[in-house]
Order: C-alpha cells, then structure tokens, then sequence
C-alpha cells in the first residue's frame, strides 16, 4: 500500500505534474463574458497604433471589418483595408493579426490592428468596433484580468508585468522582467510542492500510523522538509526589502556640515538645478527630493540643511528635518569639504554621523553610507592629502567634475547591495504582499515544529501551504485530496 506514498514522493520531486497550479488551465469556456476592445499603444498622434480585442466575437469583429468571409492565417501579419461596417467607408490600411484562444496572451480569441496613429482613425477604428455586435470597450487592466482568469498568467507574473510596464530604469526592468518570466512563482511552487509533500506524509500516518506496511521515518522525513524549508524562507526574508526599494526608488541623503557641498553634489547627480548653491553656509533649510537613475538603479536623492547648532529658528527646523531624514536613509551621502576636515563642524560630523552608522553591525536594515571629500581642487598638489585617520572616503570636486566616474561607480555598488542585484542570485520580492506571504508561511511552520498533536500539525502545514498559493494566486485544497486518492492507491 506504501509504494503508492514513496511513488508519489519521487513523483513531487522530480514535479511531472504542476502541483501549484495557475488558477485554471486551457481554452476559456466557450462563449463566456463579453468581448472587449481598446487602444493598447500610448494615447496621441503617432506613427502606428495598436488596437486589440479579446473575447469570442474577435473573429466576427475581424472579420466585419476586413469584409472578409474568411479570416487571415493565425498570428501572422496581414495587410487588409478596415472599413465601418454601418457606412462601409474606408478607414485605414493597416496590418491585422489573428491570434485564436487559447494560444493568446489572455487565452481566448484575440485581434490586434496594426493601424496608423492619427487620432481620427483610431477613434474611426473603435467606433467601428463599438458596433459590432458583443463588443464593449476593455476597463483598465481588463485583458490581463483575463489572462489571469485564464491561467495565462500568475499572480506574481501579473504583478511582474505591471511594473515592466512602470519600469523607468534598467534595474527596475531587468527585476520586473524576470518575476514576469515566472522566477518568482516557481519558486514559491516548488516549496509549495514541498509543503504538499510533507502534508501527504503527515497525513498518511494519521490515517495509516497503525498500519505495519507503512515504512519507517515518514514523518522525520516531513520534518526534515519542514527545516530546510524554513532556512530557505529566512534567506529570502532577510533581503526582503531590497526587491521593494528596487521597485520604488532607494531613499539616499546628501548630508553633512553647511558649505560642503551638498547642493552642488545633488544637482550634478541630477543633472538639474534642484537646489540653491551659495557661498553663503545655512542655504538650504527644507528637505528637497529629486527622483534619479543612478547608475541604473532608481533614487529617490534628497538634499538636507548642513548640520549645525546654535542658530536661528528656522535653519534649527531644517537641521531637525535633515536629522529626521537622515533616519530614512538606505544610503547615506556624507559630504565634508576637503579643505576644510579640521574645522569643528567637520570634526562633529565625523565623531557623530560617520562614527554611528560606521558602528552598525551590517544587517539587511542597517543604513550604508558612502564618504565623500569635496572640492579636492583646493588642496594643493603637492601639500598633505587628507587626515591619515579618515575612514575611507571618496574624493571629488562638483566644481571641476574631477572624481565623479568613480563615486558614480561606489554608488552602483552601494546600490546593488541596497537593493539587491536583478541580473543575479535568486528573485527578489517586490511587494510587501510577498513579504507578509512568506511571514505567515514561516510563522505557520513554527507551530507544526510545536504541535504535540498531528492534526494540528498537518493544520499548520495547510495553513503554510496556503500562503504560498496566496501568493501565486492559487489556493483550493483540492490538489492534495487528488494526489492521496490517485497516487497512495487507498482501497486497493
Ligand atoms: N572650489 C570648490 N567649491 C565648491 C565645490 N563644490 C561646491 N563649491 C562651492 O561651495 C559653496 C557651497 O556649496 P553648496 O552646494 O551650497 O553647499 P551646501 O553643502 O549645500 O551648503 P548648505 O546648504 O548651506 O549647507 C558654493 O559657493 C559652491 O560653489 C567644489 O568642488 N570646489
Ligand atoms: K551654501
Ligand atoms: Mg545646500
């Protein structure tokens, strides 16, 4: 009788079946919903313009518009006259594409027109659509609603292709193409699969403890899972934040005494006069924000007031501010003038800010900071470089650019620890809802180790189980009564 478990341990490990499944597999149901239609390329005159529709009128749509009994060859370009069909009057010449369910980005009947982006013929092209009969207009984020319904895509692959869509710099579209491509969900399937395994042990032997056939060790074996499980799920914990920083921009904060620099720094690196530069230390007083592409990574940078007591009340408020900022930070920007390390105010920086986060003990939530010694042009070539007791430090001169390749390249480093490297190591996760699903997956394996009593335990294994599934979009306990009905062999 046993067999049947051993059969199906090797059957999950080696995974013939998707034991995490998409939440439906194959064609839509034959003339469910209605069709929808849209303008899927950008709003505004353009060279060409991309319509679609999905649904089971797509066809009939096409085919109305082309004036065609019969439709073009499946996914292959076809150049066709559209006309209206109410008036027959032309509308434009343009490329047509046939896609038929369920080999279509949503899985079911899709049509793309290929047409010219003048304003007057897209909106020609989708009131035409709007006759035809069964044909509405898509509401927002309607066609991939669908092919999630599908079972074209998951939940994390959904999420994956909404932030390609936002995605602004190269590191953004590098993480948000691979949870698209499904990096993400396989991974959550396999431990999905693994958790289903360790269930289907726990459960045969409260079902069959009794039973002489059962072999040895079966729920040592479920243990054994479990563990491994749990030290995969803390590794990816651990670097929880950084696919989500990754996502909405890394928060890095130019800081240090007035007159270092620090405007100057801020606008050079985003290429745009955010702040006012002077002469004149205590000039900036509000925290300003600018939004950057940093070597790739996206940034959210902010200039601060330059630390100092004992002023007035207003540049007090923005020492505050900058203080309270300074906390937020993933990334901090120390800036000190070069010239000018000997100075109290350099002094205090050095022995307050630098010291502090240098004493952290490097974890995933501890702030990185990066030194850098400004207006290096006005140290004289030939005279002493900076304090040999200085931690290490970048120098440069925003004035001259001298010293800027190298501290964009300790920011690309500092980033890609920041917020975690897209084109290598495992994904990452992106969203406080994968996050939260992993938690309760980890915290649900904590009380299986503590359950005394079996039942509780398999509970928790279900439970843990669940947000795996949650987080893929899945669910349904129907997958696990199928695998001990069909593979344990029960009855025979
Ligand atoms: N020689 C030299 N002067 C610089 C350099 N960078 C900035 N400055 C000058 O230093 C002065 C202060 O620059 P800011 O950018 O306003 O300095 P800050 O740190 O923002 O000053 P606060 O906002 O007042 O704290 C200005 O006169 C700048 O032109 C540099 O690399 N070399
Ligand atoms: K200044
Ligand atoms: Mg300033």
């Amino acid at each position: 009788m046993w067999r049947g478990l051993w059969t199906l341990a090797a059957q999950a490990a080696r995974g013939p079946r998707r034991l995490c499944t998409r939440r439906s597999s194959g064609a839509p149901a034959p003339g469910s919903g209605a069709t929808i239609f849209a303008l899927s390329s950008g709003q505004g005159r353009c060279g060409i313009a991309v319509i679609r529709t999905s649904g089971p009128s797509s066809g009939h749509a096409l085919r109305i518009l082309t004036a065609a009994r019969d439709l073009p060859p499946a996914r292959h370009a076809s150049l066709r006259l559209l006309s209206d069909p109410r008036s027959g009057e032309p509308l434009d010449r343009a490329l047509v594409l046939w896609f038929p369910g369920p080999r279509s980005f949503t899985g079911e009947d899709c049509v793309e027109f290929h047409v010219h982006g003048g304003p007057a013929v897209v909106s020609g092209v989708l009131q035409a659509l709007g006759s035809v009969p069964g044909l509405r207009p898509a509401e927002a984020g309607e066609f991939t609603r669908r092919a999630f319904a599908n079972g074209k895509l998951n939940l994390t692959e959904v999420e994956g292709l909404a932030d390609l869509i936002h995605a602004e710099t190269e590191a953004q579209r590098r993480q948000a193409l691979r949870q698209l491509d499904g990096e993400l969900g396989h991974l959550c399937c396999g431990w999905a699969e693994t958790l289903t395994k360790a269930l289907a042990h726990v459960e045969a032997y409260i079902d069959f403890g009794e039973d002489d056939n059962l072999e040895e060790g079966v729920l040592e074996q479920a243990d054994m899972e479990v563990r491994a499980l749990e030290v995969a799920l803390g590794a990816h914990l651990r670097d929880a934040r950084r696919g989500q920083r990754l996502r909405s921009g890394a928060h890095v904060v130019v800081t240090g005494p007035p007159n270092a620099g620090k405007s100057s720094l801020v606008n050079l690196l985003s290429r745009k006069p955010v702040s006012i530069v002077s002469p004149e230390p205590g000039t900036t007083r509000d925290v300003l924000e600018t939004p950057v592409d940093l070597a790739g990574f996206p940034v959210l940078l902010s200039d601060t007031a330059g630390l100092r007591e004992g002023v007035g009340l207003v540049e007090q408020e923005g020492v505050r501010r900058a203080r309270e900022r300074l906390e937020q930070a993933d990334l901090i920007l120390a800036m000190l003038d070069a010239s000018d390390l000997a100075s109290p105010s350099s002094c205090n920086f050095l022995a307050t800010v630098v010291a502090s986060v240098g004493a952290q003990s490097p974890s995933d939530s501890s702030q990185r900071l990066l030194l850098v010694l400004n207006k290096s042009d006005l140290l004289s070539p030939k005279g002493p470089g900076p304090r040999p007791d200085l931690p290490p430090h970048l120098l440069l001169s925003c004035l001259t650019g001298e010293g800027l390749d190298g501290l964009l390249e300790a920011l690309r480093k500092e980033l890609a620890a920041v917020c975690g490297d897209p084109s290598t190591g495992s994904p990452l996760l992106t969203r406080a809802r994968h996050q939260h699903h992993l938690q309760g997956c980890l915290d649900a394996l904590g009380h299986y180790k503590q359950s005394k009593d079996l039942a509780l335990a398999a509970e928790a294994l279900r439970v843990a189980r669940g947000h795996l599934t949650q987080l893929t979009g899945g669910g349904g306990t129907e997958e696990i009564l199928d695998i001990i009905f069909r593979d344990f062999c029960v009855g025979k």
